[in-house]
């Protein structure tokens, strides 16, 4: 690549130095990763809900970044960008190297983060219930795993496919993080070391279900997609790492695998309006893509179907 390497560093949220890509323009450092076409805006608290949320690229006169949220929001863009390249081959969201486009700052206080269609939206916490949300590399992996699947499935934002689109997010969030199954606890409650947002290895410890028998059927949150998640990413877990529930044992094969045979599915398989049965299908039939029709991760998603009561 033509382009100059300029490397920016700074403190994150969590107080960590890190190292990122950056550009000159004239007398001012500006974050914006030429390469990867990653760059990083200051919302000024515009509220969330406002329909055009513009916002200033975050910019400081040395290569050092003083603002914590804009560090991890570009740097973590910049590593899940990495991610996608190195582990499926795909260049950003749409697959076409589009640009990636991040804002902190969004509302006040806002206790939340999002995929708006076209960027990504992080509220700096009340500091009570949530930090910066851009302080969590899952989060941030979450969030464009939502851009990954709108050009992709397109799985609808409510009810099952909703959920599947949410469980998708998860498992990307927390494969690019390689070391646990919790979502955000990076971010959450900073007074109470330990928990997360959600687990997806113990689903209901944060109220969600691991069982298609215990799935909400209400209206709220979009007919459950942050509730219902839990029977996916449950199912998820039991493949990459094993166990038994609801009496069926499943024999794990490792998070490698197992996130190829969701990529394969969400890139391959599923629509917007896949149910719960569809995904257990478009995971079988990944797996036997991937690995042959009478191979143990065939086996294993099978079971692990079966165990969540998806059959
Ligand atoms: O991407 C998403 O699914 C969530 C986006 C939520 C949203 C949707 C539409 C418009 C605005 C915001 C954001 C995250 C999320 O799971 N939010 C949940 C849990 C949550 C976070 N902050 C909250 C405050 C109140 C209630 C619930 C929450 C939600 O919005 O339900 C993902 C990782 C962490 C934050
Ligand atoms: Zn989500």
């Amino acid at each position: 690549n033509i382009l100059q390497e300029l490397t920016g560093n700074g403190k994150g949220v969590k107080g960590d130095e890190k190292k990122f890509e950056i550009s000159k323009e004239g007398n001012l450092y500006y974050l914006n990763d030429k390469i990867r076409k990653i760059s990083t805006y200051d919302a000024q608290n515009q509220h969330e809900n406002s329909p055009i949320i513009s916002g200033k690229l975050v910019s400081s006169k040395t290569t050092t970044f003083s603002d914590p949220s804009s560090v991890d929001a570009h740097a973590y863009a910049e590593r899940t960008y990495d991610f996608y390249k190195k582990t499926f081959n795909r260049d950003s969201y749409d697959a076409k190297s589009s640009p990636i486009k991040s804002y902190i700052h969004v509302g006040e206080k806002w206790n939340n983060a999002a995929w708006d269609g076209e960027k990504m939206l992080y509220g700096d916490g009340d500091g009570k219930t949530f930090i910066s949300l851009a302080g969590a590399l899952d989060v941030i992996a979450h969030e464009l795993t939502h851009a990954v699947t709108q050009f992709t499935a397109n799985l609808q934002y409510r009810d099952e496919p909703g959920a599947l689109n949410e469980s998708m997010s998860d498992i990307m969030g927390v494969m690019i993080d390689d070391n646990d199954w919790l979502i955000g606890e990076d971010v959450y409650t900073p007074n109470k070391p330990g928990d997360a947002l959600r687990s997806m290895s113990n689903p209901k410890k944060y109220n969600q279900p691991d069982h298609y028998d215990d799935r909400y059927t209400g209206y709220q949150d979009n007919g459950g997609v942050h509730i219902n998640s839990g029977i996916n990413n449950k199912a998820a877990y039991l493949i990459a790492a094993g166990g038994k529930q609801s009496s069926v044992t499943v024999d794990g094969i490792g998070r490698v695998k197992t996130r190829a045979i969701y990529y394969r599915a969400l890139t391959e398989y599923l629509t917007a309006t896949s149910q719960f049965i569809d995904m257990r299908d478009a995971a079988i039939q990944s797996a036997k893509d991937l690995y042959g029709a009478n191979s143990k991760e065939v086996k294993a998603v099978k079971q692990a179907y079966d165990a969540v009561g998806v059959v």
